[in-house]
């Protein structure tokens, strides 16, 4: 099992609430978080917009807590020597925004007043507000976006105004190029992240409380993945690295296994054999030389010959929904009992029969990797609510199948039948396009026939698969960017690296909503 850390967690508000609560009650004041979610917003704005040392900023304030983080922000950027003017929408209506105010208005009194801001902060709302925004906010979420559209940069404290932290909800909302999290993300931000901008989690000095033990869960990073997935040995063999057997390809979908052989091929497999309908053998052979093709184990001598071989299968890419992929599927998962990945038409055929997949899955290590319409379909409800309630039908369907899941989207949620459920927020819109899953699954699969851990390979797999997605797309743009370019980024984002951040940050994730 793997002893990968990973400090960041994705909360609702009511679990961002909990982290404040339980930091304050072990001794910490309330006014000490506020601050250092001031101080260390004004200096993260301070390094993103150097032009707000000259251009100056101006800060839109709420009366709650998110107005206190705003006044705090204001008190910070004048005493570094900014332009700064508040526009105070309601007067603070906490003990600690109260303070905060105070504090600030000596260090702005008699401040220039920016003419053109390089910086509008937003701090109308936070984690405390519900439903939609009240009318008596629109004009000033019009007059950020105005201010924006004549070039300033929209800071959002703690999330954009008008999202819902915990539901990602809101019709009408501040549009963020870079929003400020405080101690964790908010499920809102990964939800969102066309209105968030670029995300920057912040350290606001909640400690061991950032990780209470309430099954809010963990962000996958480079970190987690460096941990889980080991190194390759220097006198490495593909027996170390691993077999796999792919069972996919029907007619006319040779392409899906293909594009999986690609995605464990890039990270790492010792070998791949495919495993296609009968006359799509050649071309496989001829396109991928490097892996062994074969017909679909039909016999049972096609059956021992792959099953001896093999040290994972992945079962899916472009089989087919049709009777022969069901009885194909049942008989691979009674023959074989190692580790296995479960894709597409590998699921698609067990529609409405989860129980069953479950009991042909057993005990063994095994993932499925389902989109939510798949997901929706196995358990016989519509897409729409399972995109919607992610968190808990991806939680629901590792319990009914006793297998881990990726639930693929954005974000992309990964549960395991214990309970744990981690997020991958890495990711771009260039993979949001068939083939991607095959990919995916590719990666997956190579990782559990590696390293035996479903959980982890499940993460690690996710998260190289959407990293190599943002590199692709930061070498190019995203509709210019095919899954060619995001095979080919395999290589870099393989080295796990991450950019070099300060201390006070906990997490970034780069901006990737509205980017061309
Ligand atoms: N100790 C802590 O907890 C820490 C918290 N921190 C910060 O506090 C934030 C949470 O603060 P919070 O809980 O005070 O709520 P907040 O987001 O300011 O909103 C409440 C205000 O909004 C109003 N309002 C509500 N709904 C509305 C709507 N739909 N449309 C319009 N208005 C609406 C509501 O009005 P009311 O309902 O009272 O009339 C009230 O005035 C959190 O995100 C972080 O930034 C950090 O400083 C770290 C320490
Ligand atoms: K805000």
């Amino acid at each position: 099992m793997s002893t990968a850390v990973m400090p960041v967690r994705v909360t609702t508000a009511a679990q961002a609430a909990a982290r404040d609560a339980a930091a304050i009650a072990a001794g910490t004041p309330s006014y000490s978080l506020m601050h250092r979610a001031g101080t260390s917003a004004a200096h993260a704005i301070l390094a993103h917009v150097a032009e707000v040392r000259s251009a100056g900023a101006v800060v839109f304030c709420g009366g709650g807590n998110n107005g206190g983080d705003g006044w705090v922000v204001a008190g910070e950027l004048a005493r570094a020597g900014c332009p700064v003017s508040v526009v105070e929408v309601a007067a603070p209506s906490t003990d600690d925004a109260t303070r905060a105010k105070a504090e600030a208005l000596p260090a702005l009194a008699g401040h220039a007043e920016p003419r053109h801001p390089a910086v509008v902060v937003d701090a109308l709302l936070g984690t405390g507000a519900t439903g939609a925004l009240r009318d008596a906010l629109l004009p000033h979420v019009d007059a950020i976006a105005a201010t924006r559209a004549a070039g300033a940069t929209v800071v959002a404290l703690d999330l954009p105004s008008g999202i819902d932290a915990t539901t990602g909800a809101g019709g009408r909302c501040v549009r963020a190029d870079i929003t400020l999290a405080f101690g964790t993300l908010k499920r809102g931000h990964l939800l969102r992240r066309d209105e968030c901008g670029a995300i920057v989690c912040l350290d606001i000095g909640l400690g061991p409380h950032a990780a209470l033990d309430d099954g809010a869960p963990t962000l996958v990073d480079a970190a987690y993945v460096r941990d889980a997935v080991p190194p390759i040995p220097a006198d490495a063999h593909k027996g170390v690295r691993r077999r796999l057997g792919i069972v996919g390809g029907g007619e006319g979908m040779a392409g899906a296994p293909m594009l999986a052989a690609r995605g464990a091929m890039r990270s790492g497999v010792g070998m791949v054999q495919l495993l296609v309908a009968p006359s799509n053998v050649p071309v496989v052979q001829a396109a991928l030389p490097e892996t062994m093709a074969g017909r679909w184990p039909v016999t049972a001598e096609d059956q021992d010959r792959v099953l001896h071989w093999t040290h994972c299968l992945l079962l899916g890419p472009g089989l087919g929904r049709t009777a022969m992929t069901r009885a194909l599927v049942e008989r691979l998962l009674v023959e074989w009992k190692g580790p296995v990945v479960l894709d597409a038409d590998a699921l698609n055929v067990f529609e409405g029969e989860p129980r069953m997949l479950g009991s042909l899955l057993g005990a063994r290590p095994a993932i499925v990797t389902p989109h939510p319409v798949e997901a929706a379909r196995l358990l016989r409800r519509d897409g729409a609510s399972v995109s919607a309630e992610r968190f808990a039908v991806g939680a629901e369907l590792a319990k009914q199948l006793g297998a881990t899941v990726i639930l693929k989207g954005v974000p992309t949620v990964i549960s395991a039948p214990d309970g744990r459920v981690a997020v991958s927020a890495s990711g771009s819109p260039a993979l949001g396009t068939a083939g991607s899953g095959d990919v995916l699954a590719g990666i997956v699969a190579t990782l559990l026939a590696q390293t035996g851990d479903p959980f982890a390979s499940a993460c690690s797999a996710a998260w190289v698969h959407g990293r190599a997605g943002e590199i692709a797309v930061s070498e190019g743009s995203v509709r210019g960017t095919s899954l060619e370019d995001i095979v080919e980024a395999l290589r870099r984002a393989w080295r796990l690296d991450e950019p070099a951040h300060h201390a006070a940050v906990l997490t970034t994730l780069p901006a990737v909503g509205s980017v061309r």
